[in-house]
């Protein structure tokens, strides 16, 4: 079942009368299915986080169609689209956004709360969640008090705790040191695996790369390689070494 369909996306900034128009998607296409867990690779400025920034329905392309569960995103009234985000999407960002005023723990039932469910399902699926990732000694500190793996452990259990259809993560190892990074990406791994959360990560980092189970590089807004995991994570992070150097020295 395909969860994320994007269609021939093109995203073309500027226009304005002395502004210079510059591409920045060119007719992208991905379809991601139920249970996969996809990263995206390229060169800085090659167009992964305006791919992002539309999958998230944050901004709309120039041209082109997203189907997120089924739904196709321009059939969705304005004033409704940030519910539908809300419901269908989880967000993991590299600066973890947790909220300083609340716990962990509110922190992480905060979609919940938004959407009205009831206390004891709320407690009953924190305390799950909190287990599964290993975090619930920590559920009644602040995110000042806790480590950055730590905050972003909560950050995933945020993304996740509403079942959302599909998770974006935007570097989410980009502020850790190696040892978090592996925390945090043996956690997306075990969530992909064992509850058929489906992922999909931006990234530079290899190493965080080489737990995906399939890569799309993009290169000036256009599909560059696609590369799928086989069953050894090592060989699979020598090939995503491997193609981004060709990548690097297409570029320069
Ligand atoms: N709001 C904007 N207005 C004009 N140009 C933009 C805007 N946002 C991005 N761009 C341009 O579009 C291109 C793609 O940018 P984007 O941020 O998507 O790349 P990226 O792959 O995420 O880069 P990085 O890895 O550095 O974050 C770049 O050339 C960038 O300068």
């Amino acid at each position: 079942m395909l969860v994320l369909k994007a269609e021939r996306l093109t995203k073309v900034y500027g226009g304005g009368k002395s502004s210079v128009l510059h591409k920045a998607l060119n007719n992208f296409s991905l379809e991601v299915e139920k249970g996969e867990f996809i990263g995206v690779m390229g060169p800085s400025g090659s167009g992964k986080t305006t791919l992002l920034n539309i999958l998230a329905t944050l901004d709309e392309p120039t041209s082109g169609e997203i189907e997120i569960n089924g739904t196709n995103i321009k059939a969705i009234k304005r004033h409704q689209l940030a519910i539908f985000r809300r419901r269908e999407l989880g967000f993991i960002f590299q600066d973890y956004n947790l909220l300083d005023t609340l716990t962990v723990k509110e922190n992480i039932i905060l979609p919940l709360v938004l959407d009205g469910i009831k206390q004891n399902e709320m407690e009953r699926r924190v305390e799950d969640i909190a287990r599964f990732l290993g975090i619930e000694g920590i559920l009644d500190k602040r995110p000042y008090e806790v480590s950055g793996g730590q905050q972003q452990r909560a950050a995933v259990a945020r993304a996740i705790i509403h079942q959302p259809s599909v998770i974006l993560a935007d570097e989410p190892t980009g502020n850790l040191d190696s040892k978090s990074s592996k925390q945090v990406m043996e956690a997306l791994q075990a969530l992909n695996a064992e509850r058929r959360a489906t992922i999909m990560m931006v990234t530079h980092d290899p190493f965080a790369a080489s737990y995906c189970q399939r890569i799309v590089f993009i290169k000036d807004g256009e599909m560059f390689a696609e590369l799928h995991r086989g069953s050894s994570r090592q060989v699979f992070f020598q090939q995503i070494m491997d193609t981004s150097s060709a990548l690097g020295s297409e570029s320069s």
